[in-house]
């Protein structure tokens, strides 16, 4: 890679369902394998030599509940810089995120039923603000991936004027598949916005790293990555090492 080239930064993600370190598989209630304590997860992921976290309240996202305790004690206990999901949807649940010490937040389901109070939380917090366009095909889904909420290229035509510093953009069909991230997608995506994108869903390889790395000139500043660091399909050390 050129050294004026930015590395693609990688985002180890650590699901929270029910206090547990989890995966899901297209995101469905349900479909959970359970990989132990958040926290313990998150810790191997620094000690590993990861500079982000990608950390999700699953049913605060789901509305079953939340694990918001643990989450911000998770969040709390890291050296490196957090992103938070997850049922962050009016003043309160964002209040109670930023106040973990989280670098950002990423809004999904506010972003479809209260453009309002995005607009205003996105003027107030710029970059603490990304904002998680989850799809099928171009079609966005919130509350947990449950509903449909509009079209995927009107939304972030929205969001974009708007001044949303950041997109977390995942398709659903790929999320726990470890079938490779859409590629196809992240680039319809990034010539849509001149903001930076991360990928997230079905990565499944370093080669599917390396992909994602040559989208970096087209606006991919990362990648969250799950099920194939749980499932040991390469460590976070191998993972680093071919994208930097
Ligand atoms: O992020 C959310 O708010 C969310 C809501 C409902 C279901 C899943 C949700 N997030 C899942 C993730 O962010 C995954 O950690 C990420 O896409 C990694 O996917 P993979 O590498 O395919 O395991």
């Amino acid at each position: 890679m050129s050294p004026l080239m930015p590395k693609l930064e990688l985002l180890p993600a650590v699901d929270v369902r029910d206090g547990q370190a989890v995966r899901l598989v297209h995101g469905e209630s349900g479909s959970e394998t359970s990989y132990g304590d958040p926290l313990e997860a998150a810790l191997a992921w620094q000690r590993s030599g990861a500079e982000w976290l990608h950390l999700v309240d699953l049913d605060a996202a789901f509305g079953t509940g939340d694990n918001r305790a643990q989450i911000a004690e998770v969040a709390r206990s890291m050296d490196i810089k957090v992103e938070l999901s997850g049922g962050i949807r009016d003043d309160d649940t964002l209040a109670a995120a930023l106040a973990t010490g989280c670098r950002r937040v990423n809004l999904g389901t506010a972003a479809l039923e209260t453009p309002e109070w995005v607009a205003k939380v996105i003027a107030e917090h710029g970059d603490q603000i990304a904002v998680g366009l989850d799809v099928r095909g171009t079609t966005l889904r919130g509350r947990g991936w449950t509903r449909d909420g509009g079209d995927l290229y009107e939304t972030l035509a929205r969001l974009d004027t708007e001044g949303c510093a950041r997109y977390v953009v995942t398709d659903i069909n790929k999320d726990g598949t470890l079938q490779g991230p859409n590629l196809e997608l992240l680039r319809n995506v990034c010539a849509a916005t001149d903001r930076p994108v991360v990928a997230s869903g079905g990565v499944s390889s370093l080669d599917d790293l390396r992909a994602l790395a040559t989208l970096v000139p087209e606006g991919v500043e990362g990648a969250i990555v799950g099920k194939a660091l749980y499932a040991k399909a390469f460590t976070l050390e191998e993972a680093l090492a071919a994208v930097s």
